[in-house]
């Protein structure tokens, strides 16, 4: 699946904090962090969707940024499936209404659950149905579950729509296995889970030029965000679209020690591509794994490999 170039959203309204959301004639709200957007968050999302149509609402995604872990645990390295930029893509994809990205801070965590109720869901949100997982629990140190949260919903007069453990376990996805497979380079894996490619953005800058001298040029993608996770190193089948066109190409994730590298850099050839892109924002779609990065005995051997790869990348396509 593509989707690629990443946009901008068009009819998803996103806002930055719970105090810049105002209120519509009511919501449909559920929360979470959705890291992937995967096939498990999307029956919530389309359960979602449904329910703001029967009762004539907006759906409403709450979500926080950064990361919980990252505040609570002061867990710097922990890496994200997603940017913000592309969840919001990949829920306006979904069709969701409203997306509230409110940074989860030391204030946000002390808030007592009938705070976090009366004053965000209600007052704020106008809620009129929250759907979660059976285990979800909130506020301050996580204090209140489901059967609280249902109390709340008969003193305040919202609906509650518990996901059961069934309905979670069918699914039995999570964003932990999704990013244990990538960090362990199982990309089809990863894929079946999210029920798309695995995607990342950058910009193409300059390597040392050698790439173009052996045949297969490769455009280097520098990675901004810090805590966007990669796949473990080594050689993928890859797309992109450029200018509207699907490009189809492979990527080397490594350190190149074949030309003497030890810096990680990633690279990609795309086929039958002759364009300069330097400078460019590219957005790379992640198929399948190929082998790993080797060191070869010298930059013909390499070339050798390259020539295979590209022919089982080749084989890859035409079979889809
Ligand atoms: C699909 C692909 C697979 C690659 N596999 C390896 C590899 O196994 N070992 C290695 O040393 N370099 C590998 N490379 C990296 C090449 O060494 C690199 O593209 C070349 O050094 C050109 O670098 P440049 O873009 O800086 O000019 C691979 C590159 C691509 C595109
Ligand atoms: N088929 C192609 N695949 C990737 N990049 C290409 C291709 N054709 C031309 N280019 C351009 O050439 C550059 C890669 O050439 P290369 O010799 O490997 O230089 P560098 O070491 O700067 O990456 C890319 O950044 C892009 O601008």
């Amino acid at each position: 699946m593509q989707w690629l170039p990443l946009r901008k959203p068009l009819r998803l309204k996103i806002f930055s904090s719970i105090q810049e959301f105002s209120a519509t004639s009511g919501t449909v709200v559920t929360l979470g962090t959705f890291d992937g957007v995967h096939v498990g968050h999307r029956q919530i999302l389309h359960k979602l969707i449904a329910a703001s149509k029967v009762l004539k609402c907006e759906s409403l995604v709450l979500t926080f940024f950064p990361h919980p872990r990252m505040v609570l645990q002061q867990d710097v390295q922990i890496k994200l499936l997603n940017t913000i930029d592309e969840k919001s893509f990949l829920l306006e994809e979904i069709g969701i209404d409203n997306l509230v990205i409110h940074p989860f801070d030391a204030a946000f965590s002390k808030l007592t659950a009938e705070e976090f109720v009366k004053n965000i869901l209600v007052d704020k949100f106008n809620v009129k149905k929250i759907i979660i997982g059976y285990d979800h629990r909130f506020g301050i140190n996580r204090t209140a579950n489901i059967d609280d949260l249902i109390r709340f919903g008969e003193q305040y007069g919202f609906e509650v729509e518990q996901i059961s453990a069934q309905e979670i376990d069918a699914v039995s996805v999570s964003s932990t296995k999704i990013r244990n497979s990538l960090d362990a380079g199982n990309v089809a894996l990863a894929n079946q889970y999210l029920g798309y490619s695995y995607f990342f953005s950058g910009i193409v800058t300059e390597g040392k030029k050698l790439g173009r001298t052996i045949g297969f040029p490769t455009a280097n993608i520098q990675i901004d965000q810090p805590y966007k996770l990669i796949p473990k190193n080594g050689v993928y089948i890859v797309s992109a679209v450029i200018d509207h066109v699907t490009v189809y190409g492979m990527m080397n994730i490594g350190v190149n020690p074949t030309v003497g590298g030890t810096d990680k850099s990633i690279e990609i050839h795309f086929f039958d591509f002759n364009q300069d892109l330097y400078s460019r924002s590219v957005t790379v779609s992640v198929h399948e794994k190929i082998r790993e990065e080797q060191k070869f005995p010298s930059v013909e051997a390499l070339k050798q490999q390259l020539e295979k790869d590209k022919q089982t990348s080749l084989h890859y396509f035409t079979t889809l």
